[in-house]
Formats: structure tokens, C-alpha cells, sequence
């Protein structure tokens, strides 16, 4: 069901995820009651702009893009509701949102194109899979997908990213030019905006809240987003609310 353009998936336990049809932006992961991700106050949810926060789905392209909207356009149009949401035997609850291409995606991006994206939330973690199907016969297309995702943490300065050692980045919307990491933990302690490429299937981000470690597992995705603008160009962002330091 679908409620003033969300779609709640709840385990009860005060475990809960909803997820805005807009863009398929999950705005809240909940475990135990405790919220695990941000949403900017100030975030739009009318469909002018896409959420800000949370974890959205940027596609068909990542970053600035001359056919367009920065990030692509699945973050910025209202998805469907396939399917759920539904329970599972083991107290699981998944439900799966579609997006297919339509007279304005084909304006931007001339392929016929359906998203599909299966979310599960389970005791403590949450699931997601995403097919990407090519509806144009013959024709093979590209595409990059992130999820973009905007955790909350009580202090972003106590938090230790693991896993991205040895890893060569990129800084986004610069260069190509790649330099090596070579912190096996890395702290955040002011502005960062990189790609990592090849890293590992597992990273890890401790001190979240309630002091829990977040393990990110992919599967058949390389690349890592890792992006605090810090309070100075945080304060730039309209939407992204007054930040202090
Ligand atoms: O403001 P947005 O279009 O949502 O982009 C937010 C951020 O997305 C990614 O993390 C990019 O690497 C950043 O350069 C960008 O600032």
C-alpha cells in the first residue's frame, strides 16, 4: 500500500523502513526504534528536486551529466509499487518498486529500460536488489547505479571506514588522475567527495549510532561514493539544512 507517496515496510519491534515513491528513496531505516539514516529537514518531498538524504537511487548516471539532471533522473521521478509489501515466512518484509522508461526518460536518455528494486528489511539489516532489464532489442546500453546513502551518526569524527586500503580513488568531478589510500581506517575530519574503484565486498563504518558497526556488503558492484561536504559547503547545499560545526 501505498500512503501519501510511501511505502512502509514494517517487522515490528519498532523495526521499520519506509521508502518514498519518489526516486525509491528509502527516508528511514529504523532498528529497535533507532533511526539509521538522515533526512535533511529541509528536503523537498513535492517533486521539485529529489529528497535530500536517506539512501536514493541515482541512474542512469552518476555525477553531472550533459543529457541530464546531475545524478540522473530515477532519483528525481515517482516510481511504482510492483510488489508488497509482503511478509516472509521468517518475519522479513520486502517490497519491490519499478521504474520504466516513458516519454521523458526517452527525452534524456533514448533507451527502453525497467528498473526493478527489491527491498527486504530483516532484524538488522536490510537487502536490496536491483535488475536493470534492456528492453531495446539487439542494442546493448551503459549505465552507472548508486545508492546514494546518507547515514546518521552521532559524531562523523569517531567514525572508522575500513576496507578501502590499497584502494586507488579518484576525487569526483575532478581529474582522472587516481591516487592510492594507503589508511587501513580511515576518519573523517573535514570536506571529502571520492570514488574508490575495485574495493572489497565488504566495508565497514563503526561508531554509528548506538555505537554499532554498519558492514556494507555488494555484490557485482566495484566503486564506493565516500562524500561529506563538511560544514562550509554543507551550508551551501539549499536543501541540506544549517549545519554547525
Ligand atoms: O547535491 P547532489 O546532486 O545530491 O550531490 C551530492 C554529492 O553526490 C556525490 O556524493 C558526489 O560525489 C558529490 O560530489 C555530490 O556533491
Amino acid at each position: 500500500m501505498i500512503y501519501e507517496n510511501q511505502i512502509v515496510l514494517n517487522r515490528g519491534d519498532y523495526t521499520s523502513c519506509s521508502i518514498n515513491v519518489l526516486g525509491a528513496t528509502v527516508t528511514s531505516w529504523r532498528i529497535h526504534h533507532q533511526e539509521q539514516l538522515f533526512v535533511s529537514r529541509e528536503s523537498h518531498f513535492s517533486g521539485i528536486s529529489h529528497i535530500r538524504g536517506g539512501i536514493s537511487f541515482v541512474f542512469p548516471h552518476f555525477g553531472e551529466w550533459n543529457m541530464g539532471p546531475r545524478h540522473g533522473f530515477a532519483r528525481e521521478i515517482a516510481w511504482s509499487l510492483d510488489k508488497g509489501p509482503e511478509k516472509l515466512e521468517n518475519g522479513d518484509v520486502f517490497a519491490t518498486l519499478s521504474l520504466d522508461h516513458n516519454d521523458y526518460t526517452h527525452s534524456l536518455w533514448n533507451y527502453k529500460f525497467k528498473l526493478l528494486y527489491k527491498i527486504t528489511l530483516c532484524e538488522q539489516k536490510l537487502i536490496f536488489n536491483i535488475f536493470v532489464e534492456n528492453g531495446c532489442e539487439n542494442f546493448p546500453f551503459e549505465f552507472e547505479i548508486l545508492q546514494h546513502s546518507l547515514f546518521k551518526v552521532p559524531d562523523v569524527r569517531k567514525c572508522e571506514i575500513i576496507g578501502l586500503h590499497k584502494c586507488r580513488f579518484r576525487k569526483a568531478g575532478k581529474s582522472d588522475e587516481t591516487q592510492l589510500e594507503d589508511r587501513q581506517i580511515i576518519k573523517i575530519a573535514g570536506k571529502i567527495d571520492r570514488i574508490y574503484a575495485k574495493v572489497p565486498r565488504e566495508v565497514t563504518v563503526s561508531n554509528m549510532m548506538n555505537g554499532g558497526t554498519l558492514k556494507i556488503v555488494r555484490k557485482n558492484t566495484y566503486d564506493v561514493n565516500l562524500w561529506n561536504p563538511w560544514v562550509h559547503e554543507a551550508n551551501e547545499i539549499r536543501d541540506l539544512g544549517t549545519v554547525s560545526g
